[in-house]
């Protein structure tokens, strides 16, 4: 047995909010879980140190699944972001522990590695066609093979995905939502030019995504699709919200562009009809907000019955921690398909150091014991936290829409 003794979370805003799970046993071993809930932090936190912390201690650490069951059956309550980022805390941080005290990579405890190294896209962006096709180009040189294209908009101020720092994109600007304005004829007008040119400029041999990020009813969505196929994007993502699934047999009913959906999903029962209908291509859930690599794994078991394949969601906003455990996760499972790459500043890096490397366009999570990340707390309580959240979104007459 290998008694909790104690858990804590540590709350850190190196340049963004995160929020860390660390458990710890009685002979010395301890494990970390994010359990980062983008513009509604503390509510995991309390969620986690109120009612979660109380219930582990005394447990055995080596029964992550019954835990698991524990802590969702449990609550009676089931589901939803904050309980499913919590629970998602725990487990990471019990299968770190456990890959610890085996003194083997997680990645071996999950079956071993399926691959040599795990295909991550990076996020070219630009306020123009032309500044985003350069972006990309980088990207390229860098050894990316999977590039998500996203640039501004003639006529909108703003557009979700393009940022001034190029490396990585920080939604949750501001200590309320900033405003921002939309306009779906504008963007219809701009992605397939998008396509074309980077298509032009970047060859055949790369792979091309873009987000939607939910902005579309299902009807433009299948024009978008369709405007795309000459270019072959690897996949078109959230094209329109999630809540209704049945939207998207009309989205297939008018493209072969491949879709992806699923990083606001947060268990395998808002994934199961758009699995088993093979109304989607890339299922996006992450283990961070779906439940931990416990649920994660189910997920993808099922999707792997449908051919549907992985893309875990990796923005800044998954810390390190996530980030570690998508990989070991990435590299064991038979239907990965990508993971996103969105790199961490480097004082989030110094917070966090990590085992995990970036080689030509792969990511692989390292040998060392566990996740192979840790958390550096005295440098972590030198960035208190700050209020942020994420942008709200409104039509040009001043609509609120989809952000
Ligand atoms: O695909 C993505 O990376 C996104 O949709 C994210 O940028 C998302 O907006 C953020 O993670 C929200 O916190
Ligand atoms: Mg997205």
């Amino acid at each position: 047995m290998l008694k909790i003794k104690d858990a804590r979370v540590v709350v850190t805003c190196p340049g963004r909010n995160f929020v860390t799970l660390r458990i710890e046993t009685a002979d010395g071993l301890y494990g970390l879980g994010d359990a980062t809930l983008n513009g509604r932090e503390l509510a995991v936190v309390s969620y986690l140190a109120d009612h979660v912390i109380p219930c582990l201690i005394g447990r055995d650490a080596h029964q992550i699944e019954d835990i698991w069951q524990y802590l969702y059956k449990g609550a009676y309550w089931r589901r939803g972001p904050v309980t499913m980022s919590a629970i998602a805390a725990v487990d990471m941080a019990l299968w770190d522990i456990k890959a610890k005290a085996a003194g083997m990579p997680l990645y071996q405890l999950l079956g071993g590695a399926c691959r040599s190294g795990v295909m991550v896209y990076g996020h070219a962006n630009g306020q123009t066609i032309e500044e985003t096709v350069e972006e990309a180009r980088k990207y390229q040189a860098m050894g990316y093979k999977a590039i998500r294209l996203q640039s501004g908009v003639p006529g909108l101020p703003s557009t979700y995905g393009v940022s001034g720092d190029k490396m990585f994109y920080e939604p949750a600007d501001g200590a309320l939502p900033t405003e921002n304005v939309w306009s779906t004829a504008k963007y219809l007008r701009t992605v397939p030019k998008l396509f074309e040119a980077a298509r032009l400029a970047l060859g055949n041999d790369v792979h091309l995504l873009h987000d939607v990020h939910h902005r579309l009813t299902p009807i433009e969505a299948g024009r978008l699709g369709g405007s795309l196929e000459p270019y072959r994007p690897f996949w078109l993502e959230d094209p329109t919200p999630a809540e209704n699934q049945e939207a998207f047999r009309l989205i297939r009913q008018h493209t072969t562009t491949p879709l992806a959906v699923g990083e606001v999903f947060n268990s395998i029962w808002d994934a199961k009809d758009l699995i088993q209908n093979q109304l989607i291509d890339y299922i996006r859930a992450t283990v961070v907000h779906a439940g931990g690599i416990t649920h994660l794994r189910r997920i993808a078991n099922l999707a792997e019955l449908y051919q549907v394949r992985t893309g875990c969601h990796g923005a800044t906003d998954l810390s390190p921690v996530t980030m570690a455990a998508a990989l070991h996760f990435d590299l064991s499972i038979p239907n990965f398909g990508v993971q996103e790459y969105m790199r961490h500043t480097a004082e989030t890096d110094a917070v966090f150091p990590h085992a995990y490397s970036f080689k030509d366009g792969y990511l692989h999570p390292g040998d060392a014991p566990g996740l192979g990340v840790d958390l550096d707390e005295a440098l972590a309580a030198r960035y208190p936290y700050r209020r942020a959240y994420l942008p709200v979104n409104r039509l040009e007459d001043g609509t609120l829409h989809n952000w």
